[in-house]
């Protein structure tokens, strides 16, 4: 398999290396994976992470395998296993899916391989058109909220909605970021802030709390956020918090997009109460863990309520930005986004 290399994630001298998310920004520390359970624990404990990125992990891992002449009944078993880990994030859905099909060719191995490589770069495309359609709805001097981290970390290109800022940026030179923190793991305040310094985007970290305040003193243009899944009547799930920032928006009339990949558009999901919720362990919110050691500031024995992302109806949404285009509310509540697939 060729050489792959993206900013968190990368295949190379027939060696797959992902970057341990959970120790950013302090510490950069690569680890190899070789097998189904190390990627599985990667996934879990969102040392890889970002819906596009994990379904590109996956796929590389099975990529590995089947070029380490591993049979076909193993690597269903794993495609399996490895499409289990995270329920919400439709894009590990869809890779795996294509591996299926890769895997029921005569020529398998070369098949696998070449789906994976093929979804790779794909994403890599779908990151810049996504960025060009947005970019185009950000005006000079603009300050934009944006919440997790949807950036080059999180896909294999340049990003999703952070991708739209940084080709605004590019454009501009003059707008500005607030940066949700995005308790409880931090993706904001480690990743987000860590990209947008590469980058010399202009930023401010926030708690998530402080949002509101910000809106209702005028201070926020626009709002940028991604998605785990895009249900077919536009509801989406995103990063839990992400609700939130769109009733705010809402009442503050401010201008509200998602921006996603097409292939997180899941026309067989209905609605968001039709999207499966990650739950996720409670020490996530007992306190804290990462480069610096770990901090425990809840009762150890603390009830803990802890989803990993929350779902926001389409009514609240002012635009949906796809590698295919922009799309109003309008055209989305009217069924436009299933008659793109
Ligand atoms: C382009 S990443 C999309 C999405 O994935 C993140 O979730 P997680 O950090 O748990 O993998 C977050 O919801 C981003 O908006």
């Amino acid at each position: 398999m060729q050489d792959l290399i993206a900013s968190s994630l990368k295949f190379q001298n027939n060696t797959l290396m992902v970057l341990d998310q959970y120790l950013l920004p302090h510490q950069q520390v690569w680890h190899e994976c070789r097998d189904v359970k190390t990627m599985r624990e990667l996934i879990l404990s969102l040392k890889i992470r970002g819906a596009p990125l994990i379904g590109l992990g996956a796929s590389l891992l099975i990529a590995y395998l089947a070029e380490q002449d591993t049979t076909k009944a193993v690597l269903a078993q794993a495609i399996d296993d490895l499409e289990a880990t995270r329920p919400t994030a439709v894009n590990l859905m869809h890779c795996m899916a294509k591996l299926r099909v890769a895997l029921q060719q005569q020529d398998y191995v070369a098949e696998v391989i070449n789906t994976a490589v093929k979804l790779f770069n794909e994403d890599i495309a779908l990151c810049e058109k996504m960025a060009t359609h947005g970019a185009k709805l950000v005006n000079s001097g603009d300050n934009i909220l944006t919440h997790c981290n949807t950036g080059a970390l999180a896909t294999a290109g340049i990003g999703t909605a952070l991708g739209v800022i940084y080709k605004a940026q590019q454009r501009h030179g003059d707008i500005h970021v607030w940066v949700d923190e995005t308790r409880p793991l931090l993706q904001g305040g480690r990743l987000t802030a860590f990209e947008l310094e590469r980058w010399q985007v202009p930023y401010t970290l926030i708690c998530d709390n402080m949002a509101a305040s910000l809106m209702a003193a005028g201070k926020v243009d626009k709002i940028f956020v991604g998605a785990d899944r895009i249900a077919a009547n536009g509801d989406f799930a995103n990063k839990v918090g992400t609700y939130n920032l769109a009733v705010l928006a809402h009442f503050h009339n401010i201008p509200f997009y998602v921006v996603a990949p097409l292939t997180t558009l899941d026309v067989n999901t209905a609605c968001s109460a039709d999207i499966e919720i990650e739950q996720r362990n409670g020490a996530e919110v007992r306190g804290v863990s990462g480069s610096f050691g770990e901090a425990l500031w809840a009762p150890t024995n603390a009830n803990v309520y802890n989803p990993a992302f929350d779902v926001t109806p389409a009514k609240l949404i002012t635009g949906w930005v796809l590698d295919t285009g922009v799309y109003d509310q309008q055209q989305v509540l009217a069924g436009e986004l299933k008659r793109l697939v």
